[in-house]
Parts: C-alpha cells; sequence; structure tokens
C-alpha cells in the first residue's frame, strides 16, 4: 500500500515536472522507482545466468546435481552462478542476496563489479559479505553522493553515530565500541570540518561527554560549546586537558581493577563511567612548535595522546583525530600515534602520500580510489572498515548554526564530570546586541 501511495504519489511529481528527461537528472529517485527500477530489474533476471557465465562467476555443479542433469533432465551439464536467494527494491537501487557455491569467494564477485554495473546498467555495484557464504549485491540505480539524502533510519543510538552516506545507499556509521579511535584526513576545504559537525550533531543526542580541541583558536568548535563538557582552543590548554584525560583514565582503570571488569562495558550501569569521546580539530596544531620552549609542551602533548589511543578504549575514551597530513614530517611520535587510530577516512587530499598516510596500511586498494575524489565533490572521502574493506562515502550538507541549535536543545545531557569542569568552554550568547561580549561565562559547577 505504502508502495502504491509512493508510486502514485511519485507519478504526480513526474506529470508536474513535465516528464521522464527531467526526472531523470533533476529527481532521480522518483525516475528510479517508476523507470530505472523495473528496467533493471527485468534486466537483471533475463541476464543474470549468462552475466555471471560470461564474468566467469559460475563453477561446476556438484556430482549428484550434474548426475541428475544428464540422467534424469537429460541436459548438458552447464555450470551454475550463485543462487539467488533474495531481490529487494530500495529507494534508491536493488539488493540481491546470493549464496556462494564452493569454489566461488566474495572477492571473486568483488572483482566483477565494474562489468555487473555495465552489464545490468546501474550507476555502481557493490559487494558485502553479509555472512559465510553468502554476499549481497547493492546495486545503485543513480549517483546518490550528488545529493546527500541520509535513509530515514540512521539514527543514533547506544554508541554509533551515521555520519554519511554510503555510495551503496546504505548509511556510513562511526561506532565507537567496534572502532574505537578514528583518524580523519584531507586536504584544505575538502569536507573534515563537515564530518566533525555531523559527528558531533549525532553525539550531542547520546548520553556521552563531548571534549573539544581546536587549537584554530575555537573557529570550528565554540558554536558547540553549549554542549561541549570541555574545550580547549590553544596549546596550551590541549596540553592540560589531555593531561587530565590521562588522569581520568588511570583512575577509571582502578575502578575497573576494583570491580574485576577489563572494560567499562562490563561494569553495571550504576557504576559505569561516562563515555568521553575527544574530538581534535586539526591535529598538526599539536605537533608543530614555533621555538624550542614549546618542545616541552609538544611532548606531553604527544605522550598523552598516544597513551589515550593505546589504552584509552577500555575507560570509554576515545578519539576522533583531524588532519591534512599525518606522517613522519609532524616529528617525533606521529606515525605511532597514527598506527593507533585504526579507523580512517580519507578526504580529498592534495598528493598520493597523504592518501597512503591513511588508508595504505588498512585499506591499500583504496588509496587510488582517494586520489581521485574531484575539487568540486566536498565531503566526498574514502572511508575504511576494521576488516580491511572500505566505501566511497558523502557527508550530508549541515549548516554551524543547526549543529549549533543541536547542541543547544541537548545542552541538558552534559554530564556532570568533575574533572573536566576546569575546561568548560564559555557558552555563545545567541544574538549578541551591538558591541557587547559574544560570549557568556558558564557557570562552574562541582
Ligand atoms: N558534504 C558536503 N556537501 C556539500 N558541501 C560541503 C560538504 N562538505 C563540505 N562542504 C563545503 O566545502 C567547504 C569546506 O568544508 P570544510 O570546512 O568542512 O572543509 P575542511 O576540510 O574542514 O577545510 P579546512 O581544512 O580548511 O578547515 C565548505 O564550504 C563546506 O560548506
Amino acid at each position: 500500500m505504502a508502495d502504491l501511495t509512493m508510486m502514485l504519489e511519485s507519478a504526480g511529481v513526474l506529470a508536474g515536472a513535465g516528464g521522464l528527461g527531467y526526472a531523470k537528472y533533476r529527481a532521480p529517485r522518483v525516475y528510479w522507482s517508476l523507470v530505472g527500477l523495473p528496467v533493471t530489474w527485468g534486466r537483471f533476471t533475463l541476464s543474470y545466468r549468462s552475466t555471471m557465465d560470461v564474468c566467469g562467476l559460475t563453477v561446476q555443479p556438484s556430482g549428484l546435481r550434474a548426475f541428475m542433469t544428464r540422467n534424469v533432465a537429460r541436459r548438458e551439464v552447464q555450470p551454475v552462478p550463485p543462487k539467488i536467494r533474495r531481490v529487494r527494491p530500495t529507494a534508491t537501487g536493488l539488493r540481491v542476496t546470493l549464496r556462494l557455491p564452493a569454489g566461488l569467494e566474495p572477492a571473486d564477485l568483488m572483482a566483477s563489479t565494474e562489468r555487473l554495473r555495465h552489464a545490468w546498467g546501474v550507476h555502481s555495484v557493490t559487494v558485502v559479505e553479509t555472512k559465510p557464504g553468502f554476499v549481497e549485491l547493492r546495486m545503485a540505480g543513480h549517483d546518490v553522493l550528488k545529493r546527500v539524502r541520509m535513509p530515514r533510519s540512521a539514527r543514533p543510538h547506544g554508541l554509533v553515530v551515521p555520519v554519511a552516506l554510503r555510495q551503496d545507499g546504505t548509511a556510513f556509521e562511526r561506532d565507537y565500541r567496534k572502532a574505537p579511535m578514528a583518524l580523519t584526513l584531507g586536504a584544505n576545504f575538502s569536507g573534515k570540518s563537515m564530518l566533525q559537525r555531523n559527528l558531533i550533531k549525532g553525539l550531542a543526542t547520546l548520553p556521552v561527554a563531548l571534549v573539544g580541541i581546536d587549537c584554530k583558536r575555537g573557529v570550528e568548535q565554540s558554536a558547540f560549546a553549549p554542549r561541549l563538557s570541555a574545550l580547549a582552543t590553544t596549546p596550551d590548554e590541549a596540553a592540560a586537558l589531555l593531561g587530565a584525560l590521562v588522569g581520568e583514565m588511570e583512575e577509571r582503570f582502578d575502578l575497573l581493577s576494583r570491580h574485576g571488569a577489563s572494560d567499562v562495558w562490563e561494569l553495571s550501569e550504576k557504576v559505569r563511567p561516562v563515555p568521553v569521546v575527544v574530538l581534535v580539530d586539526e591535529i598538526a596544531e599539536l605537533f608543530l612548535i614555533s621555538s624550542r620552549k614549546n618542545e616541552e609542551r609538544r611532548e606531553r602533548i604527544v605522550t598523552a595522546l598516544i597513551r589515550l589511543a593505546q589504552m584509552a578504549r577500555a575507560a570509554g575514551i576515545y578519539l576522533e583525530i583531524c588532519g591534512q597530513r599525518f606522517g613522519s614530517d609532524l616529528g617525533k611520535g606521529a606515525t605511532m600515534l597514527r598506527a593507533q587510530l585504526t579507523a580512517r577516512i580519507v578526504h580529498r587530499v592534495n598528493d598520493k602520500q597523504t592518501a597512503e598516510m591513511g588508508l595504505a596500511d588498512v585499506a591499500p586498494d583504496a588509496v587510488q580510489v582517494a586520489c581521485l575524489i574531484p575539487i568540486e565533490r566536498p565531503g566526498t572521502a574514502v572511508a575504511a572498515d576494521t576488516s580491511g574493506g572500505w566505501s566511497k562515502i558523502r557527508t550530508p550538507e549541515i549548516s554551524k548554526s543547526e549543529v549549533a541549535a543541536v547542541c543547544r536543545e541537548f545542552a541538558h545531557l552534559v554530564p556532570d564530570l568533575p574533572f573536566l569542569a576546569p575546561f568548560r568552554p564559555p557558552v555563545p550568547v545567541e544574538t549578541p546586541a551591538p558591541g557587547r561580549s559574544l560570549v557568556k561565562p558558564r557557570p562552574v559547577t562541582e
């Protein structure tokens, strides 16, 4: 019934808009549901066997099956493709679940995605292993990353935040329990801050403490002050804040050992400390030093970051680090820290070396893809997952004021954490009067 209503609505839109040609480019979802989907489904059904055959994705049938075909059905024994288990249309594409026969593995299909996409005339085909022996072919009918619309079901929950759309039309989520430490790289204007905005918008609604480190004097993060438990806007403040986080991590380890737990998630809700997400806007600001006297501060910052990256997961403290580059050129400790940040997102880069810094150790085949992200598609990136796979993603565009409004709405969720109290940011005044201060200090509650 819902489908019928959608079709009728779509037909109305089409009639009003002036036809298929218009819809194909201006309303690709409407075009897909009225034209693309039936055509692709038909094409797929009719050509499935022959396409799999020419792509080399068939195997000889088992001995019993070959015997039955030869002697009962009295037909010539033909190689068989993976069995289709389910075909499911979506608003942007078609999903097909396949049972792999012995002799085929997901990598065989992954290597043929270009050929499959041309054979069925779709924008892209992504192969995802759903469980051993099963894969899902995700066909996207059009370029869903051109205008990002997140699936309606994508909502923050637990410690999972949907932050972008994948090329196959599914939501890309940051899951802090699965991938606690993350690194986002990208050139100037590639969309790193947009990704952090999307993260903060989602995290703000969850029961977590948000800690910002934005040494560009807080230009990006100070607007989110109502929902931040702490904000450092200079390297000196960052050094003190990171020191406090290391102290808290050690106290949480004492708590874990008193309860015989190895992770905060093993503790009962009553004693479990609040998860803390630390968002660093530009890592280079913490590593680079302008004079010798800053060396000691740099040393403290780098040591604290490495300790947090190595151990803080169990204490429920998570790192989300952004930067333009992150290699040995940042100096001692940089590559060691990078190795601990296993969730990687790489936006458009200026040179292949930067893409390699982010992806070579976790998803080497994605390096070339990151190098080809066009400048006119800000917010597009390659996200590597912890299993060695990767996907092309793009964040939804969202304004700073929209995220600031969410932060104000959920300001009541700022947890009471005394160790962060000295670092609480001043809360921006919503509509400053001319000539008046833009910020007012937040009262510190001990
Ligand atoms: N997903 C997106 N869709 C559309 N526009 C975007 C997207 N992401 C970023 N942009 C635009 O691209 C520009 C740069 O984005 P952003 O500030 O996030 O980049 P950045 O990598 O943080 O840059 P810098 O390193 O200079 O701070 C902004 O004008 C922003 O509006």
